[in-house]
Parts: C-alpha cells; sequence; structure tokens
C-alpha cells in the first residue's frame, strides 16, 4: 500500500518576478491529523498549500513524500474556497472523479449515492450542480474529493463564505474523514474553527513560518508577540 508520509519539504520557495512571496520553508508532515494553516493576508497560505500539493511551481527546494511524486499526487485532494462546480448533476458530479481513475460505471455510481448520502445531498442528486447553494457546494466539492479516498486533503478556506450551520456541517464530514484516516492540511481565517479541527498548527506571518507546534500548545501558549497578537485579534503585518 501506498504511503505519503513522512513527508519532508525541505527549503521550499515560491519567488514571481524575482520577489520571494512564500520561503524558505521546511515542513516535515507526520500521517495522522489535521494541520491548520493560520495567519494575515497575503502570509501565503494558499501558496503553500498549493506547493505542498503541487500546482504551483517551486522556485526553490524540494518536497520528498515516502512515495514518488506522482503517486503522492494521486492520493491527494484539493477543495477551494469557491467550489468548482461542472455544469451537470450531482450525481454526475460525483461519479466524475471515480470514472476519470477508471471505475466502472455501476460501481461509480453506488459509491456517488453513497457519498450523497453521507453529506445530505441525496435528495438533490438529480439537480444540476450550478444552482446549488454556497453551502450545498461545498459539500458537493468535499464528497467528490472524499470520493477518492485520498490520503491526503488540501482545503484552502473551504468554509469562508458559508454561514454557522453550513460550516458545522463541513466541520463534521471533515472530523469524519479524519477519523477515517485521511490527513487534512486546511487554511483558515476562522480563529474558532483552527480551535476545532486542529491537531498541530502552522502560523504564517510574510511568507515564512512563524510558530508550529501542537495546537493546544500555540492556542494556549503562544510563543512570539505576533502569535499572541494575532490571537487576541489584533492586525499583524
Ligand atoms: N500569481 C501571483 N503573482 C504574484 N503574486 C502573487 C500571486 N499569487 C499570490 N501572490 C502574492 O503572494 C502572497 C501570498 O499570497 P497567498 O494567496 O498565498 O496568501 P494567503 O495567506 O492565502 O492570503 P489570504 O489570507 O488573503 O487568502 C501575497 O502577497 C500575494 O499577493
Amino acid at each position: 500500500m501506498t504511503q505519503l508520509f513522512p513527508m519532508h519539504a525541505i527549503a521550499i520557495e515560491s519567488r514571481r518576478r524575482g520577489q520571494r512571496l512564500v520561503g524558505p520553508i521546511d515542513l516535515t508532515l507526520g500521517g495522522q491529523g489535521a494541520t491548520v494553516v493560520i495567519g494575515p493576508n497575503g502570509a501565503g497560505k494558499t501558496t503553500l498549500l498549493q506547493l505542498l500539493h503541487g500546482t504551483a511551481r517551486l522556485s526553490a527546494g524540494q518536497i520528498d513524500w515516502a512515495c514518488t511524486t506522482e503517486e503522492a499526487r494521486h492520493h491527494q485532494g484539493f477543495v477551494f474556497q469557491r467550489p468548482i462546480m461542472l455544469r451537470r448533476t450531482v450525481l454526475e458530479n460525483l461519479i466524475y472523479p471515480l470514472r476519470l481513475r477508471g471505475a466502472p460505471k455501476d460501481k461509480a455510481r453506488k459509491a456517488a449515492r453513497e457519498w450523497a448520502v453521507r453529506v445530505g445531498l441525496e435528495p438533490l442528486l438529480g439537480r444540476a450542480a450550478p444552482v446549488l447553494s454556497g453551502g450545498e457546494q461545498q459539500k458537493l466539492a468535499l464528497a467528490r474529493a472524499l470520493i477518492c479516498k485520498p490520503k491526503l486533503l488540501f482545503l484552502d478556506e473551504p468554509c469562508a463564505a458559508l454561514d454557522g450551520r453550513a460550516t458545522r456541517e463541513i466541520e463534521m464530514i471533515l472530523q469524519t474523514a479524519k477519523a477515517d484516516g485521511t490527513r487534512l492540511i486546511l487554511s483558515t481565517h476562522d480563529l474558532g474553527q483552527a480551535r476545532r479541527l486542529a491537531d498541530d498548527v502552522l502560523f504564517l506571518v510574510g511568507g515564512r513560518i512563524h510558530e508550529a507546534g501542537r495546537a493546544d500548545t500555540f492556542f494556549n501558549q503562544p510563543e512570539t508577540e505576533e502569535a499572541q497578537a494575532f490571537l487576541r485579534g489584533d492586525i499583524v503585518e
């Protein structure tokens, strides 16, 4: 069975037009739990997730998975802040990633129905995905990612535009995915969400990891002045 972890990111950087946006960052990830990436606007959270996932180009450094990079990519999913829906039904959106991976039609259909039930979208299976509400679309995006049983799921501000109820539903799906063994890495501006979901925290400022560690330690005894200020709700730049 393919093992992704431990993953070692060594001195990774993202530069644009000669300007360093993120890095250098060194990071080791073990195979369990949820890592929550927090930090002010422009700190580099999205870019870091994309570098790790391989959708943004490394300007320097390297990422070593316990398997090949190709295998690692195959076992990852990425959920965006604004979900990208196929202009097809909910059912077809769920079937699509499985068919892409070669699953037979019947099997894909069965899994799609099971996932629709799990995330509460069963009554909407025949509806066109683009007309779903924001919360419904995000649940669909999550189910579409999880249906492939990723070993690692990146989520970039998955609840940014959602109300409390939709956020709670998404968080429950994420907690179940984590309990089922999916490694989560998500960015959020919602400190309440970070406290609820995080096992580990990466606190980014200015493209660098400013503080990192166990969530309870970070939230209860942040070491740096910037982290203390950020947790108080002060402006950190
Ligand atoms: N394609 C790009 N070209 C130039 N600069 C970019 C590009 N993408 C991101 N940046 C810059 O890189 C920095 C990090 O951006 P990023 O979106 O990763 O931050 P973030 O922490 O996710 O921000 P936010 O909380 O606002 O979503 C920002 O200064 C941003 O302007």
